[in-house]
């Protein structure tokens, strides 16, 4: 018997044909994709590009932010006055990497303004696993930005075929993702480095979207944090340029380490994994998001692992000091990053990193900001030591 590509292409898969040949032509292209990406080579000149675009395009998030809502004002108009006049009973919020990334750093936001369990999910875990009890009062948000990840479009195939409802968010118009969904929203970003914009403006239209779902059904919270929202351009623009000296100070300090550590609760969780995965993405080393609770249930760290501490003002600010504390115990170098002058991480940090106030469900968009920046700085600051030679523009 031969294993079919994914279990989606089975007998027992609920897609017609059309669904199963677009499934097999992904998992070909995605196949050639993955082989073309840069090594873990030092001096590789591939990644060394991909970075040098990174910090251009990092620099922009604000722009992107604002040129997605702008542009997209009339579509998320329509969607929110769609799914404000429906029963929604739950909703799956699905992706792959930093598009996962995104669903959990604004999951709290939904919540707060749909009134409903939204759920981030692997989208494998929902494609093959977990899409029980499914039909039109179920919403299945997917974002890619490339529209074409085959298990994100594999969520998206299974949620129409089994009923449910479904909303893609993409950078790349006429995808499979977005041709393939009851609704579509197109992010006006660019990823020719490793994501940044392209999952902040997501995060931004998903939350600008919750918020006039709530405004339409007259949540008491929502004129609250769309004023928020209209405000994060601006103080995102502030923190990049008021940071950057910052933590290219300290990718110099931690630049010679091969393993990099973010703890972060809620949606402060989401910029741990951002974290994580840029340094993953812009260097050779190893990098790892833990759950701010994980952390305490294993020996998380190792003598000198520098340890990033996600502390948003909210509920998880005690757990946060108490694992700054045991990073420290355990001999890490614990760098603290908080909402204003809170001084409860300080006893226990090397280092505090203070963030402009926004309320905790737009925490992902802030406090993933000083880890962007670190993970760009200590990968350019890992190329120098490895001999190479910069150039003024990427070439
Ligand atoms: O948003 P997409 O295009 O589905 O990509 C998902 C993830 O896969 C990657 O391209 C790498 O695996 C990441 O850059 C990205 O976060």
């Amino acid at each position: 018997m031969t294993t079919p590509l994914t279990p989606l292409l089975a007998d027992t898969s609920p897609l017609d044909d059309h669904a199963r040949a677009l499934i097999a032509g992904l998992f070909e292209k995605e196949a050639q994709l993955m082989a073309s990406l840069p090594t873990d080579d030092p001096r590789d000149p591939k990644r060394l590009r991909r970075v040098m675009l990174t910090r251009t395009e990092m620099f922009a998030q604000p722009e992107a932010i604002t040129n997605t809502l702008t542009r997209e004002a009339g579509a998320i108009e329509a969607v929110a006055r769609d799914l404000a006049g429906r029963a929604i009973r739950r909703v799956v919020l699905t992706g792959c990497g930093d598009s996962l990334a995104v669903m959990i750093g604004t999951r709290l936001l939904l919540e707060e303004m749909l009134g409903v369990v939204c759920e981030p999910m692997q989208a494998l875990d929902f494609a093959y696993y977990h899409n029980r009890d499914l039909g039109p009062e179920t919403l299945v948000v997917t974002l890619s930005s490339s529209g074409t990840t085959t298990r994100t479009v594999e969520a998206a195939l299974v949620a129409n075929a089994l009923g449910a409802r479904t909303l893609a968010l993409s950078n790349t118009p006429g995808s499979a993702l977005m041709t393939h969904s009851t609704h579509g929203l197109l992010v006006h970003a660019e990823r020719k480095g490793w994501p940044t914009q392209s999952s902040t403006a997501a995060m931004a239209m998903l939350c600008r979207l919750a918020i006039r779902v709530g405004m339409l059904r007259g949540v008491p919270g929502a004129p609250a944090l769309q004023a928020a929202l209209d405000r994060l351009p601006r103080q995102m623009a502030d923190a990049l340029a008021a940071l950057d000296p910052v933590m290219a100070e300290l990718a110099r300090i931690e630049a010679d380490r091969g393993m990099y550590l973010y703890a972060g609760g809620g949606p402060a969780y989401a910029s741990a994994l951002f974290g994580a995965v840029k340094m993953k993405e812009c260097s050779p080393d190893h990098a790892m998001a833990i759950p701010l609770e994980e952390f305490h249930h294993y020996n998380s760290l190792k003598p000198d692992d520098p340890l990033f501490v996600l502390a948003p003002d909210g509920p998880s600010v005690a757990r946060a000091r108490d694992t700054a504390f045991e990073g420290q115990r355990w001999r890490g170098r614990v760098y603290g990053v908080v909402t204003g002058e809170q001084a409860a991480l300080d006893p226990f940090c090397d280092r505090v990193i203070r963030l402009g106030a926004v309320p905790e469900s737009l925490a992902a968009f802030t406090f993933t900001l000083p880890l962007q920046l670190f993970a760009y700085h200590a990968a350019m600051e890992k190329f120098i030591r490895a001999g190479t030679t910069i150039p003024a523009q990427p070439e």
